[in-house]
């Protein structure tokens, strides 16, 4: 596999909660990759959380230290990058993501919702009606997210090791037509 990837980076993309960062650990292990994920180096550059930045400062902010964040990454081989599920939204993010593959990790709402319910990490599901909002920021991303070059849909019994097999063993497929 590492040699087929020839130090091609793995870019993950997908909603909240779909297992990015999760999976992403796995797949850079596997692979001997390092990992990256886009929330924790922004998290750490600014020295607040999400909630924090997203309040003091906006979402706009949030957005362009998201893209600062891709773009210098994008510089670098052999990362697993996880991002934000928001990074699609940015007509020039993709200009970055295009430097390596990109693999869409894409669950059903209720596993969605099931996983995050306790979870008070995101600032965008801080709304009474979780299920609504997860739902229109899907309608809203999914034309961008299905740009992506392997499409991984997950099931409710999945664990991150059985899809970061998955994807591993499907990436030469999607190598081969490239
Ligand atoms: N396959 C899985 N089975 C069960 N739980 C999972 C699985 N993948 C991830 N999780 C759990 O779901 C939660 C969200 O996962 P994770 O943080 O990896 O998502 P993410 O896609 O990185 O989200 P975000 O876009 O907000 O960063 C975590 O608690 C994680 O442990
Ligand atoms: O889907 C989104 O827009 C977000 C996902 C998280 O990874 C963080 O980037 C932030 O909470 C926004
Ligand atoms: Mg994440």
């Amino acid at each position: 596999m590492i040699d087929i990837l020839k130090g091609v980076n793995l870019y993950l993309i997908g909603m909240m909660g779909v297992g990015k960062t999760t999976v992403g650990k796995l797949l850079a292990e596997e692979i001997g990759y390092r990992f990256v994920d886009t929330d924790e180096v922004i998290v750490k550059a600014a020295g607040k959380s999400i909630n924090e930045i997203f309040t003091e400062n906006g979402e706009p902010e949030f957005r362009k230290l998201e893209g600062d964040v891709l773009a210098q990454v994008c510089a670098y081989t052999k990362l697993v990058v996880a991002t934000g599920g928001g990074v699609v939204m940015q007509q020039q993010n993709w200009s970055y993501l295009h430097h390596g593959l990109i693999i869409w990790l894409d669950a059903p709402i209720q596993i969605i919702l099931q996983r995050l319910a306790a979870d008070n990490t995101r600032p965008l599901l801080q709304d009474a009606d979780m299920e609504s909002k997860l739902r229109s920021l899907l309608e809203q991303r999914q034309p961008m997210y299905s740009q992506a070059d392997l499409h991984i849909t997950i099931s409710a019994t999945e664990t991150p090791e059985e899809i970061a097999t998955r994807i591993l063993a499907t990436i030469p497929s999607i190598l081969k037509q490239q």
